[in-house]
């Protein structure tokens, strides 16, 4: 008798085990999506992770329903990653597959499916079961799993539903709603009389008298041989030309126009890999010692200061993997980033390349997911997210801005970094991973330095360029001499004006988004907060209204204080929004755009901006995070930082750290092309340590300070760091629980454990939380020892009775 152990997209504790039925046992593999039946009613597709002949001991297995697949969703390598990442971050493996799979993979009893209007009625296609499905739907719209087990007289649907799925007549119900809808596109084609030579020179002749028309031809002819295919949207824009104008050529019955069904994923396609750059020497240099540390270690680290190249670096790395016929994925710490990169990875991989990221749609999801698994999706630019995608033969993950916090997943499980993840990942291909960085985290620099990762540094700006001149304001004086205009000081206001009158673009850093970050009325003091969060709330004076940054609830604005009644709210701190509006009024000729997670909502509308910026058409863009990292503009010159105060006091170990990191990338967008840049930081600490590293743009002094003081009092990458949050609704029962459990786990760890206490922000959705740190020693012995022990308790605590709705989020390197 066979067994298949089985993961079920839900936090169970533990895989179950199901009996192989005789007649399945040739096609049930490890990594098949399996039909299975869990309690009574409801039914779930799982994925199979064992076949054996072990029963379980305490129960009595169901059979499997059905095998939903003629092939493994996932390879073998997957498993094994799911797994590495359930026991390190203590998480589920179905809380991992939760989170890799597309929600088309993943059916269960309570998935809605609904009829996807643009098949048509035309049903000659499908099979009598199929048949059956779709014409109920196609009537009533939409149908529960149950309903179509009814309908079918049988329990094993799920492959008739896989079946329609494919063939595109029904969808999965999302919370998102989105409805497949093909993506049609404008191609044009050249009449097949003219395809040959020999026709053409005629046609040429004819064409003299129309120079506009001929362009189009000639782009045309272009587009085709390198390409294959020619959108009319690419053609227009490569010849110039007009609709009308591309219509004049179809009347003459050269062209024609066809709309045709597109991948919404570009891929496959006939671009041939064009590298037409040479590195510099120093380039070359840090290339081949990239090569030569990929000999002996798996993992580098590439310190390279901002626009020295590295991006280009990458690409000639991913040319050379790409002609072995490896997969290369390449992470960054934000989508924000990717559209910028893909079109400078695009120039030279064509349509070799995609993106994934957890803003695609579940019919973009599933389209990458069968090519990164087909393999015939050879570069993969990608989030974090895209790690839990099913490579074939992965042979090098380029991790840059390694230095990002963004690349810890934060909620839901599993809460993983996606820099550590990466290097497991690909270990298990034997697969290389270079970590790139101008401000590396203190844990990957000091990996380096013990020897654990090679490390190469770039020091120099591509094209012989200075680093950025730094030049810090003291805000306090310019203050209490009455020199400020709003936010800005005499000396960035007269910058700006420079750079303005010299057709250069600024880019103003400011790490808070919305108006005014906080209300306070002058009278009594008070401020307002929010009702289901412990902080206050921010102004948003676009809506007129207030927000909780945490929880999202929109309160309106007070006219009068909520405590004493005086109409005497102000404003305090500024936002983006404010910086934005003073802008405007101190230059009132400039075009200024905001980048922040207000402004730009959806992927597309940030793309724009980007594109609106490179194409000069905003001379100052003033942002929050987003402007920080990576972006790649030729002609801003100027860089300023309205506020180094609020980066450099907040209570967080790593504050000094990631005020570098911050002020030194952002800093780094000036002056990349055309003469050195310009940065001024307004600072009310102008002696800060910190500040006088970002002018001499020294990260190795930063680096040799921070990490002494992280040895003294034992932090990263001394220790490791895990978080275990508890949260209840009431605060003496959260309260409670966390004693009890630091009381009976603290005689086990002593004094590496430290609280239980309530975090900064106490409350969150009107969930109390308190907050317990345990230190890791670099011991695999005592951590795996000491994730055991935490998890016993765990379930012991939730076995109590008053404890048992208490939530608990253990965070492993928590950032
Ligand atoms: N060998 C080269 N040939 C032509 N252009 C280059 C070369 N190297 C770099 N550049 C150009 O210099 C600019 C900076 O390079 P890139 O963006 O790769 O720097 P980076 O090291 O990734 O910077 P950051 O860390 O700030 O993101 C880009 O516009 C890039 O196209
Ligand atoms: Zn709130």
């Amino acid at each position: 008798m066979k067994f298949a152990d089985v993961i079920l997209p839900l936090a169970l504790p533990k895989n179950y085990t199901y009996t192989v039925p005789p007649e399945m046992e040739g096609t049930v593999k490890a990594g098949s999506r399996v039909a299975v039946q869990l309690g009574k009613q409801k039914k779930y597709a799982g994925i199979v992770k064992s076949v054996h002949e072990q029963p379980p001991a305490n129960y009595k297995t169901k059979p499997l329903l059905d095998v939903l697949d003629k092939d493994p969703v996932v390879y073998p390598t997957q498993l094994s990653f799911w797994q590495w990442l359930s026991s390190y971050y203590m998480c589920t493996e179905g809380e991992v597959l939760n989170a890799a799979l597309p929600a088309h993979l993943k059916l269960s009893s309570e998935t809605l499916l609904l009829f996807n209007d643009a098949y048509g009625d035309d049903f000659s296609a499908l099979d009598d079961d199929e048949y059956l499905v779709a014409e109920a739907l196609h009537i009533r719209k939409e149908l529960r799993i149950d309903e179509v087990q009814l309908i079918l007289d049988k329990s094993d649907v799920y492959s008739v539903i896989k079946e329609l799925l494919e063939k595109k007549v029904l969808l999965v119900y999302e919370e998102l709603k989105e409805v497949y809808k093909e993506k049609k596109e404008n191609f044009v084609q050249l009449h097949a009389q003219y395809e040959d030579e020999e026709q053409l020179a005629p046609l040429f002749n004819e064409l003299a008298k129309a120079p506009k028309q001929m362009e189009l031809l000639l782009a045309y002819l272009h587009l085709i041989k390198t390409q294959g295919s020619v959108l009319q949207s690419e053609l227009l824009k490569k010849s110039g030309a007009t609709v009308a104008q591309l219509k004049g050529l179809v009347e003459k019955n050269i062209l024609w126009v066809e709309k045709r069904t597109v991948d919404r994923v570009p891929g496959g396609g006939k671009i041939e890999v064009q590298i037409d750059f040479s590195l510099s020497p120093a380039q070359e240099k840090a290339l081949s010692e990239v090569r030569r540390n990929f000999e002996e270690k798996p993992v580098t680290l590439l310190h390279g200061v901002t626009s020295s190249g590295k991006t280009q670096l990458y690409v000639k790395l991913i040319e050379e993997y790409v002609a072995k016929g490896k997969q290369v994925l390449y992470l960054l710490p934000e989508i924000a980033l990717t559209a910028q990169i893909i079109r400078r990875l695009q120039k030279h991989f064509g349509n070799k390349i995609g993106i994934y990221h957890s803003r695609f749609n579940n019919n973009e999801r599933v389209e990458i997911w069968n090519k990164v698994k087909s393999g015939e999706l050879q570069i993969l630019l990608g989030a974090r997210s895209s790690l839990l995608l099913p490579f074939r033969d992965l042979g090098m993950i380029i991790l840059d801005e390694e230095h990002d916090a963004s690349y810890k997943q934060q909620d839901p499980a599993p809460r993983y970094h996606a820099r550590d993840a990466a290097i497991y990942y690909a270990g298990l291909f034997r697969a290389k991973v270079l970590l790139g960085s101008a401000t590396p985290s203190l844990e990957s620099y000091f990996n380096a330095q013990q020897g654990k990762y090679g490390l190469v540094e770039l020091t120099e700006r591509f094209g012989g360029l200075e680093m950025p001149q730094i030049e810090i304001i003291d805000v306090k004086k310019e203050r209490a001499e009455k020199n400020m205009d709003e936010n800005f000081t005499p000396q960035l206001k007269a910058a700006i004006s420079n750079s303005m009158a010299a057709d250069k673009q600024v880019i103003l850093f400011q790490n808070r988004r919305g108006y005014a970050p906080f209300l306070m009325c002058t009278t009594c003091g008070w401020i307002p907060n929010c009702k289901n969060c412990d902080v206050s709330l921010t102004y948003h004076r676009y809506q007129d209204k207030l927000h909780c940054h945490y929880c999202g609830t929109r309160y309106p604005y007070p006219q009068t204080c909520g405590a004493c009644g005086s109409q005497t709210m102000v404003t305090k701190s500024f936002g983006t929004e404010k910086i934005e509006d003073d802008l405007q009024q101190v230059f009132p000729k400039a075009r200024i755009a905001r980048m922040d997670m207000d402004a730009v909502r959806n992927k597309d509308s940030h793309n724009k901006m980007i594109q609106l910026l490179e194409q000069k058409g905003i001379d100052i863009l003033v942002g929050t995070q987003m402007v920080v990292k990576g972006l790649d503009f030729e002609n801003v010159n100027l860089v300023g930082i309205l506020s180094a105060d609020s980066l450099l006091s907040f209570p967080d170990f790593r504050v000094n750290e990631r005020a570098f990191q911050l002020m030194e990338q952002v800093s780094g967008r000036a002056g990349r092309k055309h003469g050195q840049g310009k940065v001024i930081i307004q600072a009310s600490n102008t002696k800060h340590p910190i500040l006088h590293y970002v002018t001499m743009h020294d990260y190795k002094a930063m680096y040799a300070a921070e990490i002494a003081e992280r040895q003294r009092f034992g932090y990263p990458p001394f220790f490791r760091l895990l978080k275990i949050t508890f949260k209840h609704k009431d605060q003496q029962i959260v309260e409670q629980a966390a004693q009890v459990f630091g009381n009976w786990v603290r005689p086990h760890i002593g004094p590496r454990l430290v609280g239980p206490a309530a975090p900064l922000v106490g409350r969150i959705r009107n969930n109390y939380l308190q907050e317990m740190l345990v230190k890791l020693p670099r011991d695999t012995k005592v951590i795996t020892d000491t994730k055991r022990l935490l998890q016993e308790h765990f379930i012991k605590l939730q076995a109590e009775k008053q404890f048992r709705s208490v939530v608990i989020v253990p965070d492993v390197d928590c950032v």
